[in-house]
């Protein structure tokens, strides 16, 4: 279970660029849910995000994964039990490393640093399989450098390297906003299939409404660095975008992206 009790963060405190991103945010997540996140611009959701991976430090409250506050821990350290993806294709990938040398790293994400990236034979196989998942043909190009990879093979990748050593928490920030619809879609269904196969406790970030309620059982709506609407499993079955729509139309001054309202 993961818990976030009460968590803050304020950037540049007492001067005139004071922003608070975070305003005390509670969330529980049980083993397994896929909470999709919106929310008007600079509503608090990747600072959310990073307050998860460990990417900054919170100013107060808690975070708790099984009981055990990991918010003191260091990004690298919550690593092996953290993986995210980014909206940057080119963010969560080597580009002069292959397939295979990036796979590996993933999967000893966390280990101690100077071990081999141990390409046996067995762990090429394996990686052989885990890409084929992906039906991009991937599995037959192992020793090609992933710079030569379109964004949506890159960001089928990243997915699967962060999802690969069954993280306790998957961080999606809008990682399928850089792709043009066909290989959003394809990489959305990817999603789909990776977070569900592996019951994965996973948060996803998106400004595109169809897709937070497309995926996922819960959804939450952030304004201001609050959690303003929460939907449950059975109210974001019966949700459509004009509901949300309409639910933003009630904020004051929100500003919504133009990618969201473009929908
Ligand atoms: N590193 C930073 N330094 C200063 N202010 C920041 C920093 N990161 C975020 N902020 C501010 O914190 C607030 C929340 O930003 P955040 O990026 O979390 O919003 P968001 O919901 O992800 O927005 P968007 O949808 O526009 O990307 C905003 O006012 C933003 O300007």
């Amino acid at each position: 279970m993961l818990e976030l009790q009460g968590i803050s963060k304020t950037f540049f405190p007492g001067t005139v660029n004071e922003r608070v991103a975070l305003a005390g945010v509670d969330l529980t997540m049980n083993e397994g849910d896929f909470v999709t996140v919106i929310g008007s611009n600079g509503a608090g959701k990747s600072t959310l995000l990073n307050a998860l991976s460990g990417k900054l430090r919170v100013d107060s409250g808690k975070i708790l994964l099984d009981g055990t506050h990991i918010g003191g821990l260091a990004e690298h350290a919550r690593a092996r039990f953290v993986g995210r993806v980014f909206q940057d294709p080119m963010a969560g990938t080597a580009p002069d490393l292959t397939i295979e040398q990036n796979l590996a790293l993933a999967y000893r994400r966390g280990a101690t640093r100077g071990l081999s990236l141990g390409l046996t034979r067995g762990r090429r196989e394996h990686f052989a399989e885990q890409l084929a998942r992906l039906e991009l043909g991937l599995e037959h190009r192992l020793r090609a450098k992933v710079g030569l990879l379109s964004g949506g093979q890159r960001q089928a990748l990243s997915l699967l390297m962060a999802s690969f050593t069954n993280p306790r928490v998957l961080l999606l920030d809008e990682h399928t906003a850089a792709l043009d619809p066909q290989r959003a879609a394809q990489v959305t269904q990817l999603t789909r299939d990776i977070v569900s196969s592996a019951g994965l406790t996973t948060l996803m970030v998106t400004h595109n409404m169809q897709q937070a309620l497309d995926l996922g059982n819960r959804l939450i709506m952030m304004h201001d660095g609050r959690i303003i609407l929460e939907l449950s499993a059975d109210e974001k079955a019966q949700a459509t975008v004009d509901d949300l729509l309409g639910e933003f139309g009630k904020i004051k001054g929100a500003e919504l992206d133009d990618r969201t309202m473009l929908q």
